[in-house]
């Protein structure tokens, strides 16, 4: 039998008011966040710069909720130790992002953080095949990374299944970003998927007020619950 997860709502701060960061961290946790997602881009891995680990630190007494750290950074070995330090709980690597996927995800449990692994669109889920029981999160993309606000590639729906196959009973967070709405939140979830990244959706005006109304319609429409 499959055991999948809890679900888990991940709001996406790249989509946040940068120059309140610390207050949209504190609002979206206190709005019914599961896990703060924390993009890091580079320009070099993504065409896109967000920030890094000093600016990650500064909003991370915002909250004690488990922060998410997506790295689309290359190389990403260098930097582990800085994101660790700076309060990450789980810290997530490209598959394509380096020769050494196997090393980086040793490296991060080493550092006593959990080991996420992210697949880009056109990257096959056979390609973890052999590091899947050296993770504790996969983390499908559905857009391109690189830009928050893109529509869900439609293909990403079998991908999803396909990394729950490779999964299986295993106790492994199935992750998915990139365009999630609460219209497509329930095939995402039946195809296997048990957290769901928002960036978009959720921060859309950057109006507090509207936050934990945009996670609750995303949670129940996961859920199926008609509302
Ligand atoms: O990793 C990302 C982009 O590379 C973001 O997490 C993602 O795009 C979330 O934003 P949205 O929900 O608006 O698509
Ligand atoms: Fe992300």
């Amino acid at each position: 039998m499959t055991v999948t997860r809890p679900l888990r709502i991940a709001p996406s701060i790249l989509s946040a008011d940068f120059a309140r960061l610390g207050a949209e961290v504190q609002a979206i946790a206190e709005a019914g966040a599961d896990y703060i997602h924390v993009d890091v881009m580079d320009g070099h891995f993504v065409p896109n710069i967000s920030f890094g680990a000093p600016v990650m630190n500064a909003v991370r007494g915002a909250t004690d909720k488990i922060f998410d750290v997506h790295l689309m950074i290359a190389p990403t070995d260098p930097y582990l130790s800085d994101f660790a330090k700076g309060g990450a709980d789980i810290i997530t690597v490209h598959a394509e992002a380096g020769p050494h996927l196997h090393r980086s995800l040793q490296a991060i449990r080493a550092l006593g953080k959990k080991a996420g692994v992210a697949l880009n669109p056109a990257t096959p889920v056979s390609a973890i095949e052999h590091v899947i029981d050296d993770c504790d999160l996969v983390l499908v993309m559905s857009v391109n990374p690189g830009f928050g606000g893109q529509s869900f590639i439609p293909e990403s729906l079998n991908k999803i299944a396909q990394a729950r196959a490779l999964i299986g009973g295993r106790d492994i967070d199935l992750e998915v970003d990139g365009g999630v709405t609460a219209d497509n939140a329930r095939a995402i979830v039946q195809a296997g998927a048990n957290v769901l990244v928002a960036g978009s959706a959720i921060y859309a005006g950057n109006d507090p007020t509207t936050y934990a109304e945009r996670i609750r319609t995303i949670r129940h429409a996961a859920t199926g619950m008609v509302v």
